[in-house]
Protein backbone atom coordinates (compact mmCIF):
# COMPACT_ATOMS: atom_id res chain seq x y z
CA UNK A 1 0.00 0.00 0.00
CA UNK A 2 1.39 3.32 -1.15
CA UNK A 3 0.50 7.21 -0.30
CA UNK A 4 0.83 9.53 -3.82
CA UNK A 5 2.55 12.83 -3.91
CA UNK A 6 6.03 14.57 -3.75
CA UNK A 7 6.98 16.49 -1.08
CA UNK A 8 3.48 16.29 1.09
CA UNK A 9 3.51 15.73 4.88
CA UNK A 10 2.18 12.13 4.98
CA UNK A 11 0.57 10.63 8.25
CA UNK A 12 0.56 6.72 8.57
CA UNK A 13 -0.03 4.05 10.84
CA UNK A 14 -0.05 0.19 10.76
CA UNK A 15 -4.26 -0.32 10.87
CA UNK A 16 -3.40 -3.40 13.58
CA UNK A 17 -2.80 -0.75 15.84
CA UNK A 18 -5.20 1.99 15.29
CA UNK A 19 -4.05 5.48 17.23
CA UNK A 20 -0.22 4.07 17.52
CA UNK A 21 0.10 8.11 15.47
CA UNK A 22 0.38 10.47 18.71
CA UNK A 23 -2.21 12.84 18.14
CA UNK A 24 -0.97 16.88 18.27
CA UNK A 25 2.65 16.10 19.31
CA UNK A 26 5.80 14.33 18.39
CA UNK A 27 7.12 13.42 21.90
CA UNK A 28 4.34 12.27 24.35
CA UNK A 29 5.67 11.16 27.61
CA UNK A 30 4.56 7.66 26.72
CA UNK A 31 4.03 6.56 23.40
CA UNK A 32 0.71 4.97 22.20
CA UNK A 33 1.26 0.85 22.25
CA UNK A 34 4.48 1.55 24.08
CA UNK A 35 6.35 2.65 21.05
CA UNK A 36 9.63 4.59 21.13
CA UNK A 37 9.50 7.66 19.15
CA UNK A 38 12.33 8.35 16.74
CA UNK A 39 13.52 11.08 14.46
CA UNK A 40 14.93 10.67 11.14
CA UNK A 41 15.84 14.25 9.97
CA UNK A 42 17.11 14.86 6.23
CA UNK A 43 17.81 18.46 6.59
CA UNK A 44 19.41 20.19 9.42
CA UNK A 45 17.67 21.70 11.77
CA UNK A 46 18.20 25.44 10.59
CA UNK A 47 17.22 24.74 7.45
CA UNK A 48 13.83 27.40 6.57
CA UNK A 49 10.82 25.77 6.71
CA UNK A 50 10.19 25.65 3.08
CA UNK A 51 12.89 22.93 2.19
CA UNK A 52 13.10 21.22 6.05
CA UNK A 53 12.89 17.59 5.83
CA UNK A 54 12.24 15.03 8.67
CA UNK A 55 10.09 12.19 9.82
CA UNK A 56 8.98 10.90 13.08
CA UNK A 57 8.71 6.85 13.20
CA UNK A 58 7.04 5.23 15.93
CA UNK A 59 8.91 1.72 16.80
CA UNK A 60 8.95 -1.27 18.72
CA UNK A 61 12.65 -0.45 19.39
CA UNK A 62 14.77 2.29 18.52
CA UNK A 63 17.32 2.10 15.62
CA UNK A 64 20.28 2.33 18.11
CA UNK A 65 19.43 -1.08 19.66
CA UNK A 66 22.85 -2.66 17.77
CA UNK A 67 25.87 -4.36 19.02
CA UNK A 68 28.99 -1.74 17.50
CA UNK A 69 29.32 -1.54 14.18
CA UNK A 70 32.60 -3.16 12.42
CA UNK A 71 34.03 -2.68 8.68
CA UNK A 72 33.40 -5.30 6.17
CA UNK A 73 34.54 -5.56 2.99
CA UNK A 74 33.74 -3.12 0.09
CA UNK A 75 33.86 -5.64 -2.44
CA UNK A 76 34.21 -2.94 -5.89
CA UNK A 77 32.03 -0.21 -3.79
CA UNK A 78 34.86 2.74 -3.53
CA UNK A 79 35.65 6.26 -3.62
CA UNK A 80 38.82 6.62 -4.55
CA UNK A 81 38.82 8.24 -7.73
CA UNK A 82 42.65 8.19 -8.44
CA UNK A 83 42.81 4.52 -9.04
CA UNK A 84 43.37 4.45 -12.52
CA UNK A 85 44.62 7.80 -14.34
CA UNK A 86 42.08 10.00 -16.44
CA UNK A 87 40.24 8.90 -19.69
CA UNK A 88 39.09 11.73 -21.82
CA UNK A 89 37.63 9.04 -24.41
CA UNK A 90 34.01 8.03 -25.05
CA UNK A 91 33.40 4.56 -22.83
CA UNK A 92 30.84 2.51 -23.54
CA UNK A 93 30.01 -1.20 -21.59
CA UNK A 94 28.40 -3.93 -22.78
CA UNK A 95 25.42 -5.17 -20.29
CA UNK A 96 26.83 -6.16 -16.91
CA UNK A 97 26.85 -9.58 -16.05
CA UNK A 98 24.63 -11.21 -13.78
CA UNK A 99 26.03 -14.04 -11.92
CA UNK A 100 23.86 -17.39 -11.58
CA UNK A 101 22.92 -17.81 -7.77
CA UNK A 102 24.43 -21.54 -8.14
CA UNK A 103 27.59 -19.27 -9.06
CA UNK A 104 27.70 -17.26 -6.62
CA UNK A 105 25.03 -15.59 -4.19
CA UNK A 106 24.98 -12.15 -4.75
CA UNK A 107 22.74 -9.52 -2.74
CA UNK A 108 22.04 -6.24 -3.63
CA UNK A 109 24.94 -4.29 -1.09
CA UNK A 110 27.69 -7.03 -2.68
CA UNK A 111 26.37 -6.42 -6.27
CA UNK A 112 27.25 -3.06 -5.99
CA UNK A 113 30.30 -2.08 -8.60
CA UNK A 114 31.16 1.96 -8.50
CA UNK A 115 31.56 2.86 -11.99
CA UNK A 116 33.05 6.18 -11.70
CA UNK A 117 32.09 9.37 -9.91
CA UNK A 118 33.92 12.23 -8.21
CA UNK A 119 33.83 14.53 -4.85
CA UNK A 120 33.68 13.14 -1.16
CA UNK A 121 31.37 11.62 0.97
CA UNK A 122 33.22 13.36 4.00
CA UNK A 123 32.19 16.98 2.31
CA UNK A 124 29.47 15.42 1.48
CA UNK A 125 29.50 17.05 -1.82
CA UNK A 126 30.18 14.60 -4.79
CA UNK A 127 28.37 11.85 -6.92
CA UNK A 128 29.05 8.15 -6.93
CA UNK A 129 27.44 5.89 -10.11
CA UNK A 130 27.08 1.80 -8.98
CA UNK A 131 26.10 -0.77 -10.79
CA UNK A 132 24.26 -3.44 -8.84
CA UNK A 133 23.32 -6.88 -9.96
CA UNK A 134 21.79 -9.28 -7.81
CA UNK A 135 20.29 -12.74 -7.85
CA UNK A 136 19.80 -13.28 -4.08
CA UNK A 137 17.20 -12.00 -1.47
CA UNK A 138 18.75 -9.57 1.78
CA UNK A 139 17.51 -11.88 4.45
CA UNK A 140 17.91 -10.50 7.84
CA UNK A 141 19.70 -7.97 6.76
CA UNK A 142 19.07 -4.63 5.53
CA UNK A 143 21.30 -1.75 4.16
CA UNK A 144 21.32 2.25 5.58
CA UNK A 145 23.67 4.40 3.51
CA UNK A 146 24.44 7.48 5.64
CA UNK A 147 26.46 8.98 2.48
CA UNK A 148 23.71 10.15 0.86
CA UNK A 149 20.08 9.01 -0.52
CA UNK A 150 19.84 7.01 -3.37
CA UNK A 151 18.23 9.39 -5.96
CA UNK A 152 16.76 12.66 -4.40
CA UNK A 153 15.45 15.78 -5.61
CA UNK A 154 12.85 18.59 -6.74
CA UNK A 155 10.20 17.29 -9.06
CA UNK A 156 10.30 17.93 -13.09
CA UNK A 157 7.38 17.03 -15.41
CA UNK A 158 6.80 13.76 -13.25
CA UNK A 159 3.39 14.36 -11.85
CA UNK A 160 3.83 14.57 -7.76
CA UNK A 161 0.64 12.04 -7.35
CA UNK A 162 2.87 9.45 -9.49
CA UNK A 163 5.85 9.47 -6.35
CA UNK A 164 4.33 6.63 -3.95
CA UNK A 165 5.31 6.40 -0.47
CA UNK A 166 4.85 3.02 1.73
CA UNK A 167 2.16 3.34 4.46
CA UNK A 168 3.40 2.21 8.11
CA UNK A 169 3.55 -1.92 8.07
CA UNK A 170 5.83 -3.51 11.31
CA UNK A 171 6.83 -6.57 12.12
CA UNK A 172 8.02 -7.49 15.70
CA UNK A 173 10.19 -10.49 15.25
CA UNK A 174 13.15 -11.36 17.90
CA UNK A 175 15.88 -12.53 15.28
CA UNK A 176 17.56 -15.10 17.88
CA UNK A 177 20.20 -15.64 14.93
CA UNK A 178 20.94 -11.89 14.26
CA UNK A 179 20.02 -9.54 12.16
CA UNK A 180 22.38 -7.82 10.11
CA UNK A 181 22.52 -4.12 9.83
CA UNK A 182 24.79 -2.82 6.81
CA UNK A 183 25.76 0.76 6.54
CA UNK A 184 27.48 2.67 4.29
CA UNK A 185 29.30 5.63 5.71
CA UNK A 186 32.16 7.46 4.48
CA UNK A 187 32.35 5.41 1.05
CA UNK A 188 33.36 2.28 3.76
CA UNK A 189 30.81 -0.68 4.36
CA UNK A 190 30.11 -1.73 8.46
CA UNK A 191 28.07 -4.13 9.48
CA UNK A 192 26.50 -4.50 12.87
CA UNK A 193 24.18 -6.52 14.82
CA UNK A 194 20.80 -6.96 16.63
CA UNK A 195 18.79 -9.49 17.60
CA UNK A 196 15.31 -7.49 16.51
CA UNK A 197 13.72 -6.85 12.76
CA UNK A 198 14.12 -2.99 12.21
CA UNK A 199 11.03 -3.23 10.07
CA UNK A 200 9.12 -2.06 12.95
CA UNK A 201 7.60 0.84 12.41
CA UNK A 202 4.04 1.08 13.66
CA UNK A 203 3.15 4.12 12.86
CA UNK A 204 5.00 7.42 11.42
CA UNK A 205 4.51 11.18 9.83
CA UNK A 206 6.40 13.05 8.34
CA UNK A 207 8.25 14.33 4.71
CA UNK A 208 10.99 12.53 5.02
CA UNK A 209 10.43 9.37 2.76
CA UNK A 210 11.74 6.73 0.56
CA UNK A 211 9.24 6.49 -2.75
CA UNK A 212 9.04 5.11 -5.65
CA UNK A 213 8.06 6.30 -9.49
CA UNK A 214 7.46 3.97 -12.30
CA UNK A 215 8.80 5.92 -15.31
CA UNK A 216 6.85 4.89 -18.14
CA UNK A 217 4.49 7.82 -15.95
CA UNK A 218 6.51 10.51 -17.27
CA UNK A 219 4.42 13.74 -19.22
CA UNK A 220 6.54 13.77 -22.20
CA UNK A 221 6.89 16.87 -23.59
CA UNK A 222 8.40 17.56 -26.86
CA UNK A 223 9.24 20.28 -29.69
CA UNK A 224 6.19 20.75 -31.87
CA UNK A 225 7.68 23.43 -34.00
CA UNK A 226 11.10 22.71 -35.27
CA UNK A 227 14.74 21.95 -33.47
CA UNK A 228 16.14 19.67 -30.73
CA UNK A 229 15.38 20.87 -27.73
CA UNK A 230 17.92 19.80 -24.94
CA UNK A 231 16.94 16.61 -22.53
CA UNK A 232 16.35 19.22 -19.67
CA UNK A 233 12.91 18.30 -21.10
CA UNK A 234 13.11 14.84 -19.16
CA UNK A 235 14.32 15.36 -16.47
CA UNK A 236 12.50 13.47 -13.48
CA UNK A 237 14.42 14.26 -10.48
CA UNK A 238 17.37 17.07 -9.48
CA UNK A 239 20.16 16.35 -6.91
CA UNK A 240 20.34 20.64 -6.59
CA UNK A 241 24.16 21.75 -5.81
CA UNK A 242 24.52 25.24 -4.12
CA UNK A 243 24.64 27.02 -7.36
CA UNK A 244 21.21 27.54 -8.72
CA UNK A 245 20.30 25.64 -12.13
CA UNK A 246 23.85 23.31 -11.52
CA UNK A 247 23.03 20.20 -10.45
CA UNK A 248 25.05 17.83 -8.38
CA UNK A 249 23.17 15.53 -10.87
CA UNK A 250 20.10 15.41 -13.12
CA UNK A 251 18.75 12.12 -13.60
CA UNK A 252 16.92 12.40 -17.16
CA UNK A 253 15.17 9.43 -19.07
CA UNK A 254 14.50 9.11 -22.78
CA UNK A 255 10.58 7.63 -22.83
CA UNK A 256 8.58 6.93 -26.21
CA UNK A 257 7.08 10.46 -27.61
CA UNK A 258 5.85 11.64 -30.78
CA UNK A 259 8.57 13.27 -32.80
CA UNK A 260 6.82 15.96 -34.90
CA UNK A 261 9.82 18.53 -35.84
CA UNK A 262 9.64 20.47 -39.24
CA UNK A 263 12.91 21.24 -41.24
CA UNK A 264 14.81 19.48 -38.74
CA UNK A 265 17.32 16.74 -37.35
CA UNK A 266 15.60 15.27 -34.79
CA UNK A 267 17.54 12.98 -33.07
CA UNK A 268 20.86 14.36 -30.71
CA UNK A 269 22.74 16.88 -32.17
CA UNK A 270 26.68 16.25 -32.00
CA UNK A 271 28.22 18.11 -29.14
CA UNK A 272 30.56 18.79 -26.34
CA UNK A 273 28.72 19.31 -22.61
CA UNK A 274 30.27 21.17 -19.90
CA UNK A 275 28.78 18.49 -17.71
CA UNK A 276 29.30 14.84 -18.08
CA UNK A 277 26.89 12.73 -18.99
CA UNK A 278 26.31 9.18 -17.66
CA UNK A 279 23.91 7.16 -19.86
CA UNK A 280 22.00 3.43 -19.01
CA UNK A 281 19.64 1.77 -21.36
CA UNK A 282 16.78 0.18 -19.23
CA UNK A 283 14.98 -1.41 -22.29
CA UNK A 284 14.89 -0.98 -26.41
CA UNK A 285 17.24 1.11 -28.24
CA UNK A 286 18.34 4.66 -27.96
CA UNK A 287 17.52 6.44 -30.65
CA UNK A 288 21.31 8.12 -31.32
CA UNK A 289 22.43 4.75 -31.46
CA UNK A 290 20.41 1.53 -32.87
CA UNK A 291 23.26 -0.68 -32.17
CA UNK A 292 26.13 -1.07 -29.63
CA UNK A 293 24.38 0.65 -26.91
CA UNK A 294 22.58 -2.10 -25.55
CA UNK A 295 20.17 -3.08 -22.58
CA UNK A 296 22.04 -3.20 -19.09
CA UNK A 297 24.89 -1.34 -20.56
CA UNK A 298 26.30 2.20 -20.10
CA UNK A 299 28.12 4.94 -21.56
CA UNK A 300 30.26 7.70 -19.90
CA UNK A 301 30.63 11.07 -22.12
CA UNK A 302 32.98 12.97 -19.91
CA UNK A 303 32.92 16.56 -19.80
CA UNK A 304 33.73 18.04 -23.21
CA UNK A 305 34.37 14.50 -24.85
CA UNK A 306 32.59 15.14 -28.34
CA UNK A 307 29.92 12.27 -28.71
CA UNK A 308 26.39 12.33 -30.70
CA UNK A 309 24.68 10.22 -33.31
CA UNK A 310 26.49 7.00 -34.61
CA UNK A 311 26.69 7.26 -38.84
CA UNK A 312 23.45 5.26 -39.11
CA UNK A 313 21.53 7.58 -36.97
CA UNK A 314 23.21 10.44 -39.32
CA UNK A 315 22.71 9.36 -42.51
CA UNK A 316 19.14 8.08 -42.02
CA UNK A 317 17.85 10.95 -40.58
CA UNK A 318 19.33 13.73 -42.30
CA UNK A 319 17.85 12.26 -45.39
CA UNK A 320 14.28 10.90 -43.55
CA UNK A 321 10.79 12.67 -44.80
CA UNK A 322 9.70 14.35 -41.56
CA UNK A 323 6.25 12.73 -40.95
CA UNK A 324 5.03 12.96 -37.18
CA UNK A 325 6.15 9.60 -35.96
CA UNK A 326 6.70 7.85 -32.49
CA UNK A 327 10.29 7.89 -30.97
CA UNK A 328 11.63 5.49 -28.93
CA UNK A 329 8.96 3.32 -28.71
CA UNK A 330 9.40 0.65 -26.27
CA UNK A 331 12.29 2.26 -25.37
CA UNK A 332 13.50 3.54 -21.95
CA UNK A 333 17.12 5.29 -21.74
CA UNK A 334 18.19 7.48 -18.58
CA UNK A 335 21.40 9.96 -17.96
CA UNK A 336 22.84 11.49 -15.19
CA UNK A 337 23.55 14.51 -15.91
CA UNK A 338 25.98 16.03 -14.02
CA UNK A 339 28.41 19.14 -12.93
CA UNK A 340 31.27 16.45 -11.53
CA UNK A 341 33.91 15.80 -13.50
CA UNK A 342 33.64 12.02 -13.13
CA UNK A 343 36.90 9.10 -12.60
CA UNK A 344 36.24 5.82 -13.54
CA UNK A 345 37.40 3.51 -10.95
CA UNK A 346 39.63 0.43 -11.84
CA UNK A 347 36.61 -2.11 -11.98
CA UNK A 348 34.61 0.07 -14.18
CA UNK A 349 38.08 0.62 -16.91
CA UNK A 350 39.02 -3.25 -15.90
CA UNK A 351 37.94 -5.44 -13.64
CA UNK A 352 34.61 -5.84 -15.30
CA UNK A 353 35.65 -6.44 -18.40
CA UNK A 354 32.69 -5.10 -19.53
CA UNK A 355 34.37 -1.96 -21.64
CA UNK A 356 33.43 -2.06 -25.41
CA UNK A 357 36.74 -1.25 -27.01
CA UNK A 358 35.45 -0.46 -30.87
CA UNK A 359 33.08 2.16 -29.43
CA UNK A 360 34.74 4.98 -31.48
CA UNK A 361 34.41 3.44 -34.40
CA UNK A 362 30.41 3.85 -34.57
CA UNK A 363 31.58 7.42 -35.72
CA UNK A 364 34.41 6.69 -37.68
CA UNK A 365 32.41 6.09 -40.91
CA UNK A 366 31.01 9.54 -40.81
CA UNK A 367 32.13 11.27 -44.18
CA UNK A 368 32.50 14.57 -45.02
CA UNK A 369 29.29 16.27 -47.02
CA UNK A 370 30.95 19.54 -47.19
CA UNK A 371 30.37 21.27 -50.77
CA UNK A 372 31.94 24.79 -51.17
CA UNK A 373 29.84 24.97 -54.43
CA UNK A 374 26.50 25.03 -52.51
CA UNK A 375 23.72 27.93 -53.00
CA UNK A 376 21.23 28.36 -50.68
CA UNK A 377 18.68 27.69 -53.60
CA UNK A 378 19.80 23.99 -53.37
CA UNK A 379 18.38 24.08 -50.20
O1 LIG B 1 24.37 12.53 -25.70
C1 LIG B 1 23.26 12.02 -25.57
O2 LIG B 1 22.87 11.09 -26.26
C2 LIG B 1 22.29 12.64 -24.58
C3 LIG B 1 21.68 13.85 -25.16
C4 LIG B 1 20.47 13.77 -25.79
C5 LIG B 1 19.94 14.88 -26.37
O3 LIG B 1 18.73 14.75 -26.94
C6 LIG B 1 20.60 16.08 -26.36
C7 LIG B 1 21.81 16.20 -25.71
C8 LIG B 1 22.36 15.06 -25.10
O4 LIG B 1 23.51 15.13 -24.44
FE1 LIG C 1 25.25 14.08 -24.80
Amino acid sequence: MYMSGFGNEFASEDPRCPGSLPEGQNNPQVCPYGLYAEQLSGSAFTCPRSTNKRSWLYRILPSVCHKPFKPMSCGDLTENWNEVEPDPNQLRWKPFNILKSSEKKVDFISGLHTVCGAGDSKSRNGIAIHMYTCNTSMIDKCFQNADGDFLIGANGLANPRDFQTPVAWYEDRTVATGYTVVNKYQGKLFSCQQDFSPFNVVAWHGNYTPYKYNLENFMVINCVAYDHADPSIFTVLTAKSTRPGVAIADFVIFPPRWGVADHTFRPPYYHRNCMSEFMGLIKGHYEAKEEGFQPGGASLHSIMTPHGPDVDCFEKNSTAVLKPERVAEGTMAFMFESSFSMAVTKWGLETCQRLDKSYYKCWEALKSHFNPNWKPSSK
